[in-house]
């Protein structure tokens, strides 16, 4: 029989090696953080929309990794995007996905409307929670930009709206291979990524 040592080893080593859960009920999100991550991280995913708290992107995320953590009993990242106004001091924020639904693109620049200012930007924040009993680690990431009239497709959120500073087109019209170099959930996932390489957990193929 093993050790308490060489069990609580082995534990340590299972925990390293299994796949990391990434729990979302968007399958846009599920798409880019694959197209990111490649298979440089042992990922899985889960679709389940979990309830958010209100609150700050810190603390919705964090809220969501310890909620996932705890009902699938396994490694977690959970993620939650906030798009917002500076004219407004940060709001829709992480309200943004049900201003979204209830007043549409136009809805949002008319927002803005009053304001000379229309400045903002795309925060992302993943949780990392390694188990039900663990703290989450959180990962932010940040793209300045501007709020703008609807361009180019519709198949994601706010992306149409959406033109980062220092290029002329929205997300939604540039290409993805461009987007997922400078956007919010990339530079998120970077700073994820180093955090998982340095304490060699749930690693892929590099
Ligand atoms: O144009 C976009 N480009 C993006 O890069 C992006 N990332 C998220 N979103 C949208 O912003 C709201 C966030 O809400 P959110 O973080 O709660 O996400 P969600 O509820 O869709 O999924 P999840 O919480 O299950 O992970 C939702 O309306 C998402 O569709 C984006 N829109
Ligand atoms: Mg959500």
């Amino acid at each position: 029989m093993a050790t308490p040592t060489a069990a609580a080893a082995s534990a340590a080593q299972l925990l390293k090696s299994q796949p990391l859960i990434f729990v979302t009920g968007s399958a846009n999100k599920l798409r880019e953080v694959q197209s990111i991550l490649g298979t440089k991280i042992h990922l899985a995913s889960h679709a389940l929309d979990l309830p958010e708290y209100q609150g700050t992107s810190a603390s919705v995320s964090a809220a969501k990794a310890k909620l996932a953590a705890s009902t699938l009993n396994r490694p977690v990242i959970t993620e939650d995007t906030c798009l917002c106004f500076n004219a407004l001091n940060g709001l829709p924020g992480p309200y943004i996905k049900w201003f979204l639904e209830g007043v549409g693109h136009e809805g949002l620049n008319k927002m803005l409307a009053g304001f000379e200012d229309k400045s903002g930007y795309a925060l992302c924040t993943f949780a990392y929670c390694a188990g039900p009993d663990a703290e989450p680690i959180l990962f932010e990431g940040r793209t300045e930009g501007r709020i703008v009239p609807a361009r180019g497709p519709a198949n994601f959120g706010w992306d149409p709206i959406f033109e980062p500073s220092g290029f002329t087109q929205t997300y939604a019209e540039m290409d993805k291979s461009v987007k997922n170099t400078i956007s919010h959930r990339y530079r998120a996932l970077a700073k994820l990524q180093a955090y998982l390489a340095e304490h060699g957990l749930h690693q892929g193929q590099q």
